[in-house]
């Protein structure tokens, strides 16, 4: 075997995120196109409290997203010195308004604000980010409405690169109200698409690589970068990459996962790449779940895959 191919046989399949988010937003697309000829216009409020650059990058994306599918967007910013009461009115008035199905408050929101208060006064049923303690109680219940839309996109991630997620190992490294518990949640469902073995990690676990060792899928939301290697991981499992950590100054400016990807890829059968993995599923799922939300607000039957 020449050197070059068996540089390949030794290397994890990447799941193109990218490609699955791209088709996600094709099928979103078309209910755009059937609940507008219902005479219903899906759309989303984000709703930005921060300059955290990061933070406006990826409202900006959102906004995008929302135009390629046929979503109307609004957006609103509210100045950070501002007092929170001005967030509490705004989310109010987007909660009374007809024309918003869903609504997104972009996290971190600045600091001083009571931010779960601010997830609170979202209607359940505008919710589409998921965080609404009525929506996460439905989701643990097993009566889900609103996921949150980065553990929804890890699970359609996992079915397309051929999971079998019923009986799989997983190991869940991060316990976040975003990713970690939601994920936990909907992976220990009951169906076909979850009913999996799961298992929370974090930063107090006292021998994290002997909780990765024995995992058929590793899912990382710790927010460190390059905290799981391939010495960790068991030969063939699947690595789900949530981090999105920017490292090195100037030229050497770069995005790395809370994967240490060299040494998991030779290690791994399958895994996500950083970016182009998880974030744009993020971004697809919360499409997904705005035209979901402006079904059940129009009364309209729309049966999405
Ligand atoms: N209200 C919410 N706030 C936040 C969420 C969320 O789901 N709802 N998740 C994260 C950030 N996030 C969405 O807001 C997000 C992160 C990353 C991406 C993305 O597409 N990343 C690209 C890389 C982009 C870049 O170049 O920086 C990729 O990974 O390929 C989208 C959304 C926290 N806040």
């Amino acid at each position: 075997m020449s050197e070059a191919i068996q540089e390949r046989a030794d290397r994890a399949d990447v799941i193109d995120g990218e490609a699955v988010a791209a088709a996600v937003r094709e099928t979103v697309s078309e209910a755009v196109d059937r609940l507008r000829s219902e005479g219903v216009t899906p759309g989303l409020a984000t709703v930005l409290m921060s300059d955290d650059p990061a933070s406006e990058t990826y409202v900006r994306m959102k906004q995008r997203d929302c135009e390629d599918v046929g979503i109307e967007s609004r957006h609103v910013e509210i100045d950070t010195d501002a007092p929170q009461s001005e967030l509490f009115e705004t989310i109010d008035e987007l909660n009374a308004d007809p024309a918003i199905d869903g609504i997104l408050i972009q996290r971190p929101l600045t600091e001083g604000v009571d931010e779960p208060a601010a997830l609170r006064r979202v209607d359940p049923e505008k919710d589409v980010d998921g965080f609404h303690p009525e929506n996460v109680g439905r989701l643990v219940t097993g009566d889900p409405r609103f996921v949150p839309c980065t553990p929804l996109g890890i699970q359609r991630l996992l079915i397309e690169a051929g999971v079998e997620i019923p009986g799989s190992d997983v190991v869940v490294v991060g316990r976040s109200e975003l990713v970690g518990k939601p994920l936990a949640n909907l992976l220990l469902g009951r169906g076909d698409d979850a009913d999996a073995t799961v298992t929370v990690c974090h930063s107090k676990t006292d021998d994290l690589a002997a909780h990765v060792s024995r995992a058929d899928v590793v899912v990382v939301a710790a927010g460190v970068p390059e905290l799981v290697t391939g010495e960790m991981l068991a030969p063939g499992s699947t690595v789900i990459d949530v981090g999105i950590n920017a490292v090195g100054e100037g030229d050497d400016r770069e995005l790395v996962g809370d994967v240490e990807y060299e040494s998991a890829s030779k290690v791994a059968g399958a895994i996500t790449p950083v970016p182009g993995g998880v974030g744009p599923m993020t971004r697809a799922m919360l499409l997904r779940n705005t035209v979901t939300a402006a079904a059940r607000q129009s009364g309209v039957d729309l049966d999405l895959e």
